[in-house]
C-alpha cells in the first residue's frame, strides 16, 4: 500500500458522530464515532450481536439513528432514505447477496443505472435519439463491468442461477456502476472459498486504486480484513472499544480479549 493512497484530502469522506441507535431497551448503538477518509479502506469488526450492522443501516438510509451525526462530504445525510444517501456517492451490498433473482445479470446491471439514465416517459416512448444513446451508454457499461468481473459470460442468465460467488461479484458491480465515492460492503466475505476470498481481496484494493472509491467494510474474515484495511473500528455491545490500524488492533488487549480471544 503506497503513501499516495492514504488520507489524501484533509477532510474526511464520511464522518460518524456520537451515533445511537435504540430498539426498545436495547442500545445496539452507544455513541460510536469514527471517520472515513476519501479513498480509504475501513473496516468495522467485533463479534456477533456488537452492532457492525446496525452502524451499517444506520449510515446507509436503512435506519433513523436515535441520535447522532452522519455526514458525507460534510452533508447531513443521518435519516434520509438510502435512495437519497445513495445521491451523495453511498452505496451498500448485504450480508445476504440482494439481486433481483429472476432478472439477468445484464439487466440488474441496466437496472442500477435507472435513476442516472435519462428515463423521459416521451422520449422513450419516442425512441427519440438521445434516449437511444444513454440505454447504449449504459448497456455498454454493464458489458464493461461484466468483463472487469469476469462474469461476461454469464450476462444473459438469470442471476438467481450464478454460483455465489459470482452472485458476490455482480453485486459490487451492481454498486460501482452507479460510480461512488463510498462502497460499503457488508460481510462480502461470507460463503465464498478460500481462493475467492483472496481474490475478493485484490478486488477490494484494485477499486480503490482505480475508481477512487473508499470502502466501508463488515467482516468476520480476520484475514481479509488485516491485509486489505488502513483503518479499523472494533466494537462491542454496541460501544467502539478501539480504532487503529490493523497492527494496532491485532495487538491490544481490549480486542484481543472481545474479539480475537474467542478464536
Ligand atoms: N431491527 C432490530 N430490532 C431489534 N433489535 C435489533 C434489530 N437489529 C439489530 N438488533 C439487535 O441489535 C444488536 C446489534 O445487532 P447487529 O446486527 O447490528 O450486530 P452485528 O455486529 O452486525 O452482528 P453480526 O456480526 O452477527 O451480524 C443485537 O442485539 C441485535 O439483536
Amino acid at each position: 500500500m503506497t503513501e499516495t493512497n492514504k488520507h489524501t484530502a484533509s477532510t474526511p469522506l464520511l464522518q460518524v458522530k456520537d451515533l445511537t441507535m435504540r430498539f426498545g431497551g436495547l442500545l445496539a448503538v452507544d455513541h460510536v464515532s469514527f471517520e472515513v477518509g476519501r479513498n480509504e479502506i475501513f473496516a468495522i469488526i467485533g463479534p456477533n450481536g456488537a452492532g457492525k450492522t446496525t452502524v451499517f443501516n444506520c449510515v446507509g438510509g436503512f435506519y433513523r439513528p436515535t441520535s447522532g451525526q452522519v455526514h458525507m462530504d460534510g452533508k447531513d445525510i443521518a435519516g434520509l432514505p438510502s435512495h437519497k444517501v445513495a445521491r451523495h456517492g453511498l452505496v451498500r451490498t448485504f450480508q445476504n447477496v440482494r439481486l433481483f433473482k429472476e432478472l439477468t445479470v445484464v439487466e440488474n446491471l441496466l437496472v442500477a443505472q435507472h435513476t442516472q439514465v435519462e428515463s423521459n416517459m416521451l422520449k422513450g416512448l419516442f425512441k427519440l435519439p438521445s434516449y437511444r444513446r444513454a440505454e447504449k451508454e449504459a448497456l455498454d457499461r454493464a458489458v464493461w463491468w461484466l468483463d472487469f468481473m469476469g462474469i461476461r459470460a454469464f450476462a444473459n442468465r438469470e442471476a438467481g442461477n450464478l454460483a455465489y460467488g459470482h452472485q458476490r461479484r455482480l453485486e459490487i458491480a451492481r454498486c460501482m456502476i452507479t460510480k461512488p465515492r463510498l462502497l460499503m460492503l457488508d460481510e462480502p466475505a461470507a460463503g465464498l472459498n478460500p481462493q475467492e476470498k483472496v481474490e475478493l481481496q485484490h478486488l477490494i484494493d484494485q477499486l480503490r486504486r482505480e475508481f477512487d472509491v473508499a470502502v466501508l467494510l463488515i467482516e468476520h474474515d480476520m484475514s481479509l480484513v488485516m491485509n486489505v484495511s488502513e483503518r479499523i473500528l472494533v466494537m462491542e455491545h454496541g460501544k467502539p472499544i478501539v480504532t487503529g490500524t490493523p497492527d494496532a488492533v491485532r495487538n491490544d488487549p481490549r480486542v484481543i480479549k472481545a474479539y480475537l480471544g474467542e478464536e
